[in-house]
C-alpha cells in the first residue's frame, strides 16, 4: 500500500487534489523575476528570490501587498489598495510574459502523477495562483492530460485556506471527499484539507512562508514527491 493510500484507513484511494507552487512546480524563480521587474518600473528596490520565496502561498494580490509592505516598510494593513491595484497589473504584465521561463518540475512529480494515472486515480490542482497563469504550467509541463481539473486562486471569491475551492475540485472530479487527499506545500494546503474534512500530505522542499511545514502536523511529510508512491 503506497503512503498516501493508508491515509484513507482502509478507504479507497479515488481522488487526489495537488497545490501547485511549491509542490508540482518550483515557480519562485519566474515569479521573483516578475516582481522584481515590477517593483523596478515603479522605482522600487527588487526583493530578490529568498523574500519572494517567503511571500508565495497567499495568491498574487497578497504577493503584492507584501512586496509593498516591504519595499514602503509598512505594515500590509497599510498598503492602500490603489497602490496594490497598479504594482499588481504590472506584476501580471511581467508574469504573463515569463510563467515557465526558469519555472521547473519538481523531481519524481511526472513519474508519480503518470503511476496515478495508471490506476485511475481521479486528480485535480487547486492553487492560489489566478486560473490563467496555470493552465498555461500544466500544459508546459504535460500536467493537462493528468489533471484537466483546475481551480485557480480567482475561479472562487474565496481561496485556500478556505475548504471551498477543494470541495469544488471533488464535485468537478465527481470524487467523494471520504475517498480524497490533499497534497500541498503550505499551512493553507494543510488548513484547507483539515476544513474539508480530508487528509493532507505535505511536501518537505516547498515555501511555507520560511517556516517548517512539520510545525503545520500534516498526515504524512515526505521529502521527495515520490516517497508518496512509495509503500
Ligand atoms: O500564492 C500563489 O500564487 C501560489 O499558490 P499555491 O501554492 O496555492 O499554488
Ligand atoms: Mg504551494
Amino acid at each position: 500500500m503506497t503512503k498516501l493510500q493508508s491515509l484513507l484507513e482502509g478507504r479507497e484511494l479515488k481522488a487526489i487534489l495537488f497545490d501547485l507552487d511549491g509542490t508540482l512546480i518550483d515557480s519562485v524563480p519566474d515569479l521573483a523575476a516578475a516582481l522584481d521587474a515590477s517593483l523596478e518600473q515603479l522605482n522600487y528596490q527588487p526583493a530578490g528570490l529568498a523574500r519572494t520565496r517567503s511571500w508565495v502561498g497567499n495568491g498574487a494580490r497578497k504577493l503584492v501587498v507584501r512586496a509593498l509592505s516591504f519595499a514602503l516598510e509598512i505594515p500590509e494593513t497599510s498598503v492602500s489598495e490603489e497602490l496594490t491595484d497598479k504594482l499588481l497589473a504590472v506584476f501580471f504584465k511581467h508574469y504573463g510574459e515569463q510563467t515557465c521561463q526558469q519555472t521547473t518540475l519538481y523531481s519524481g512529480v511526472f513519474q508519480a502523477l503518470s503511476f496515478w494515472h495508471e490506476q485511475g486515480i481521479k486528480m485535480a490542482c487547486v492553487t492560489n495562483k489566478p486560473a490563467r497563469f496555470s493552465y498555461p504550467i500544466l500544459a508546459h509541463f504535460g500536467m493537462d492530460t493528468f489533471m484537466p481539473t483546475l481551480v485557480g486562486g480567482d475561479t472562487l471569491p474565496v481561496r485556500k485556506p478556505d475548504p471551498a475551492p477543494l470541495l469544488l475540485a471533488c464535485e468537478q472530479l465527481g470524487a467523494d471527499v471520504k475517498n480524497t487527499v490533499m497534497v500541498g506545500d503550505s499551512i493553507n494546503d494543510v488548513r484547507a484539507a483539515r476544513a474539508a474534512g480530508m487528509p493532507v500530505a505535505c511536501v518537505s522542499y516547498g515555501y511555507n512562508h520560511g517556516a517548517p511545514i512539520s510545525d503545520a502536523n500534516p498526515d504524512l511529510l515526505v521529502d521527495h514527491f515520490l516517497d508518496l508512491v512509495r509503500t
